[in-house]
């Protein structure tokens, strides 16, 4: 029941429904009522030779209204209560997918897609059931049964009631035993089921990876194992839910045995007609779906509790990185002043980052540099408050960086990833996505800057062609640049280049950089690179290693320091040098 007290806020939303829904279920409960009596009056007039013509048509004509006014109304009480039903499934999976969205990337981080999914998929249409198929049982066991109950008790016999019912309360002993194993069942079935769903998410992203290195036919037995536990638990649910039925019809088939046996006894005695026990077991036979309602309800409740648990845990989590109260609602704008002393990772012991002090004015362009995992990247998630809990600050114009809304924040930054994603859509749609109705020229302005125009021109539809998952592969290159453009669209204030630029050769690289140079005259830029090309002509350099800045000044001022900028200088150079000269070899 506590299922039901914890959906009390949805019932109340849809409260006109579902009253109208229930009142019309209580009235066809009632109607239900009266075609078996009018049955064992039929039999009765039958038996005392009393039935005309004029009285069978009047009992045919009640049966015919009484089925008429069941239809419509039947329709009526489904459409208010599945309908209403299929309504919260809308607001849940709505209020999940809002809550996906605002949290932070250590949500992702500690969590399995898969898992996720599965709160979308199947524990909202468990919760959805319990507010349709749930709320009926649940009406339909106490109304149906006891309209039922009451007319066979006052219309018929009380004493053949009361011995028809004695087995009733072995049936409340046996369903609620099922239900607290179907409980547990179903956790385990539901936690096999996110596992599957995990594994195949997995496989279907790294399925270049497992074919290139010839995994298929393990991760096939692997996927196998999953799906055969999947089975294995959804079976041991099967069995104790096939359990309900025989065991209510085995109570059900007992009570017409005691009925029948007494009820043939009372008539002899002469204090019951035939008629009334024609209606009496017609009776009993409409106490069948009550009973069954009423093991069933257990069942969905046990699932719907336990699903709406989880969805209710899920949205529990609160949001990390959230607005200050009195956040600013402007885009921030202005010198940079990035002052970090100590940044951990959540739940790192070591230092990512450590006396990270530097200024960019605005305008001005910043290189990073340094070797892999030295913390260039962890520089940028600060400053788009992918993570917070440092000591020091980050300043963006007057204010801090957690002074403004992060959505505002997050508009002055136009950042490229590392990793470039492309959506399942047009070029034009994954460029202008902040602003799908930007039109064709400014798109295609960006994409020069971009360097990426003619290539988009060379595609079968240009800038209509469908690229992402489902479209055509582009070169990483040409993914890099699409996602450049998609940046700049943003006309942002600040742009970051996170190694943005490793899959373009070096000349297109020079290029991008000049056109973004001239493009993008009064705005502040961030780039990270391995390669020294891409940030010699930087205002500001700073050299990163092991989390902290070990050099920092102009490409000029780096090289005069002969120290570790200069070392990669001159082996980037050196190793180019080897390039060109192997070309003039071949
Ligand atoms: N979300 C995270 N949680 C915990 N540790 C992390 C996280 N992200 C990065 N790190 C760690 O922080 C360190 C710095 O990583 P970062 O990504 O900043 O390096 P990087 O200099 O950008 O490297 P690369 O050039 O390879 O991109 C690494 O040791 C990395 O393992």
């Amino acid at each position: 029941m506590k299922v039901f007290l914890k959906l009390i806020w949805f019932f109340k939303l849809r409260k006109k429904e579902y009253l109208i829904g229930l009142s019309m279920l209580g009235l066809v409960a009632i109607l239900n009522l009266i075609p078996p009596k009018v049955i064992g009056y039929v039999i009765d007039e039958i038996g005392n030779g009393e039935l005309t013509t004029q009285s069978l048509a009047k009992w045919v004509g009640i049966i015919i209204v009484v089925a008429i006014l069941i239809y419509i109304m039947r329709y009526y009480w489904r459409r208010m209560i599945f309908g209403s039903s299929t309504y919260l499934a809308k607001l849940l999976r709505e209020k999940l997918f809002h809550h996906f969205t605002k949290m932070s990337p250590s949500f992702y981080q500690q969590r399995r897609v898969g898992d996720l999914m599965a709160h979308a998929t199947n524990d909202i249409s468990a919760v959805q059931q319990t507010a349709g198929g749930g709320v009926l049982t649940l009406f339909d066991s106490v109304t149906t049964g006891g309209f039922v109950i009451l007319a066979m008790a006052i219309t018929i016999d009380w004493r053949l009631t009361l011995i028809a019912l004695i087995p009733m309360p072995l049936m409340a002993i046996s369903t609620s035993y099922y239900g607290k194993l179907l409980h547990s069942r179903f956790r385990e079935a539901q936690a096999a089921f996110s596992d599957l769903n995990d594994k195949t998410q997995e496989s279907i992203s790294g399925i270049k990876v497992i074919k290139t290195f010839g995994q298929q036919d393990e991760d096939t037995a692997d996927f196998t194992r999953l799906s055969n536990d999947v089975v294995d638990k959804n079976m041991k649910v099967a069995k104790i839910d096939s359990l309900f039925d025989p065991t209510i019809s085995l109570v059900i088939g007992f009570s017409f045995m005691l009925s029948l046996g007494f009820g043939a006894k009372f008539i002899y005695e002469g204090s019951m007609s035939i008629g009334d026990l024609v209606a009496f077991n017609t009776y009993l036979g409409l106490l069948v779906w009550p009973m069954l309602a009423f093991g069933m309800l257990f069942n969905i409740m046990e699932r719907g509790s336990a699903s709406y648990d989880r969805i209710e845990q899920l949205l529990e989590v609160p949001v990390e990185i959230d607005d200050k109260e009195n956040a600013l609602d402007s885009k921030p704008n202005g010198d940079i002043g990035f002052k970090i002393d100590d940044f951990k990772f959540p739940g790192d012991q070591a230092s990512a980052l450590h006396s990270v002090h530097f200024t960019l004015k605005r305008g001005e362009t910043l290189g990073i540099v340094g070797k892999t995992g030295s913390g260039k990247t962890t520089i940028l998630k600060l400053l788009l408050r992918e993570f917070e809990g440092y000591n020091g600050e980050i300043r963006f114009g007057n204010h801090t960086i957690d002074d403004y809304k992060k959505q505002r924040l997050r508009e002055a930054i136009g950042y490229v990833p590392q990793d470039h994603f492309l959506f399942s859509t047009t070029v034009f749609e994954n460029i202008a996505f902040n602003n799908p109705q930007e039109n064709r020229e400014e798109v295609e302005q960006i994409a020069k800057i971009a360097h990426i125009h003619d290539d988009i021109l060379r595609f079968t539809n240009g800038y209509e062609t469908i690229v992402g998952e489902r479209g055509v592969s582009l070169s990483g290159g040409q993914k890099q640049r699409i996602s450049i453009a998609r940046a700049l669209m943003m006309k942002p204030e600040l742009l970051i280049l996170d190694d943005s630029l490793s899959a373009v050769d070096a000349k297109t690289e020079e290029a991008i950089l000049k056109s973004l140079k001239e493009a993008r005259e009064d705005s502040t830029t961030i780039i990270t690179s391995h390669r020294l090309s891409a940030i010699e002509h930087a205002h500001l350099i700073i050299v990163m290693d092991d989390g902290t800045i070990v050099e920092q000044g102009t490409h000029e001022e780096l090289m005069a320091l002969q120290g570790k900028y200069f070392e990669m200088y001159q082996l980037q150079q050196l190793e180019r040098l080897v390039e060109k000269g192997g070309e003039e070899i071949e």
